[in-house]
């Protein structure tokens, strides 16, 4: 009834060693054909067990039918069911999105679940290295969940006993490549749990025109762009300092114009001002009556209005001290946002050292002590080392666009970002396809989130000067 297996012919084992002392002859013990269907069909009935107790209205929708039929014939049978999946489809019809949400993304994830993850989980966990094969046996880290957003698999593992994140973050070309993804991200959820995010496709893959102006003068976060998921991406500068950083070409000044963009209303009211420092003399000047009197682009003046923003600073600061630990912005106390294109060519790059020294000071003190007096600071720079920019770590917050180097990533983003996956230096040339996305790490989490900014045009920035140009 068996096919005879090679364990069968253990038995006939002989040693082929002369003068061998000791010969093993291993007892083999046939173990019953009955025993064998026995386990098997426990194996089975537990399955359907854990299966049904899993997904029972999948197990309901697939046993109904039968057992409709076997009872009371087909045409009952028939007659009961039918209502089921035409329902489906008129929900379908009518309600797209609430029918995607609760039934079809749960529909692809089991299927993307047996059909890619489960299918491959084996092979890819011992290929990669993140499973072992110990004496016959396989040892690998548990597929927990898949879920599906509308852009990504996120699919739960529980990690092996001794397992570390970082064994994860050194595997995830492995990853991506072993279940067909382009990229993979993996986040730690719980202790031993692990999430890893597959992009299906790439909802950043088109740039993002501008942002529609507010309807409310605001100065709290500001929609600048899209975040991977396809929600807003929320920028706050009310509060913090924000460092933009980027090769070039990399789209740093879409994120500062869709800064400035989200405040002009709050411009227009009074409750804020935009101070601008332009010493490429390129990114700024051309929505330069944005700014008023605000505006420098020499050294020189750059050191002034510097200062000028440290002087009001402190003004402030001595009068709230004692009395409020917060700014609100107000007609009298606005929010004053300095923003500085490629800060580099005022410290780093900066041949006047007299210079480089009052405009290196005036920043540190800004970014030190403006935060609660309502001064903030969004700067762009092209080379995040430290000898280039000694201050970055005065900036809470930064953004990583696309960089040359891979170092330059944890320069910007905090150690491990990299390894969790933020691929800066990974993002396309191509302006269409890479300018203005980049990598932020939100207050709430230390994961890397990636972002692309809207593109403010030309004809964006000339309707917006017509529009605001007078109110500042
Ligand atoms: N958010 C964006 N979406 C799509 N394309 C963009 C975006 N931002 C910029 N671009 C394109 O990329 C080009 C370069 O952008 P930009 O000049 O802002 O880069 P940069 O980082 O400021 O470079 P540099 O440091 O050299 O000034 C722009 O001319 C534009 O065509």
């Amino acid at each position: 009834m068996f096919k005879r297996l090679p364990g069968d012919e253990a038995r006939n084992l002989v040693s082929t060693t002369p003068d061998t002392a000791v010969v093993f002859r291993p007892a083999v013990v046939t173990t019953p054909a009955i025993l064998t269907l026995i386990i098997l069909a426990g194996r089975v009935l537990a399955g359907l067990v854990r299966m049904t107790w899993r997904h029972p209205i999948a197990m309901l929708a697939a046993v109904a039918p039968g057992v409709l039929t076997i009872l009371y014939g087909w045409q009952t049978a028939l007659l009961l069911t039918a209502p089921t999946p035409a329902g489906l489809a008129a929900w379908a019809l009518t309600d797209r999105d609430s029918f995607v949400r609760l039934v079809g993304r749960r529909l692809q994830a089991w299927w993307r679940l047996i059909w890619i993850y489960r299918r491959h989980w084996q092979p890819v966990m011992i290929v990669s290295g993140l499973g072992r094969h110990i004496r016959g046996r396989d040892y690998l880290p548990r597929l927990v969940k898949v879920t599906c957003t509308p852009w990504a698999d996120l699919v739960t593992v529980r990690m092996l006993k001794g397992q570390a994140v970082k064994d994860w973050a050194d595997r995830l070309d492995h990853l991506a490549q072993g279940f067909g993804a382009v990229s993979c991200r993996v986040a730690l959820t719980h202790s031993g749990r692990l999430t890893l995010t597959f992009p299906r496709h790439d909802p950043l893959a088109v740039p993002i025109p501008s942002r529609p102006l507010p309807d409310a003068a605001t100065v709290e976060a500001i929609e600048v762009g899209k975040q991977e998921d396809g929600r807003p991406w929320l920028l706050k500068v009310h509060g913090t300092h924000v460092l933009v950083a980027g090769a070039t070409g990399a789209g740093k000044g879409s994120i500062l114009w869709s800064a400035i963009r989200g405040l002009l209303p709050a411009v227009a009211e009074g409750l804020a001002e935009l101070w601008a420092l332009d010493p490429k003399l390129m990114e700024l000047s051309y929505g330069r009556d944005l700014f008023g009197s605000r505006y420098a682009a020499t050294p020189e003046e750059c050191a002034d209005l510097l200062d000028e923003a440290v002087s009001i600073m402190q003004k402030r600061a001595a009068r709230f001290a004692g009395l409020q630990r917060n700014h609100t912005p107000t007609v009298d106390d606005p929010f004053v946002l300095v923003v500085v294109d490629e800060v580099a060519f005022l410290t780093a790059y900066q041949t006047d050292r007299q210079l480089k020294h009052r405009i290196s000071a005036a920043l540190a003190t800004l970014t030190t002590q403006g935060r609660a007096v309502g001064v903030g600071v969004l700067a762009a720079l092209q080379d995040p080392r430290k000898e280039v920019m000694n201050i970055r770590n005065l900036f809470p917050d930064k953004i990583a666009l696309r960089l040359d180097e891979s170092e330059q990533v944890d320069m910007v983003l905090g150690d491990g970002a990299r390894d969790r996956g933020a691929l800066a230096d990974h993002i396309s040339l191509v302006p269409e396809l890479g300018a203005g996305i980049g990598y932020v790490r939100l207050e709430t989490s230390p994961e890397p989130v990636r972002v692309r900014a809207a593109y403010v045009s030309d004809t964006d920035i000339r309707a917006m000067v017509a529009t605001f140009g007078r109110a500042a």
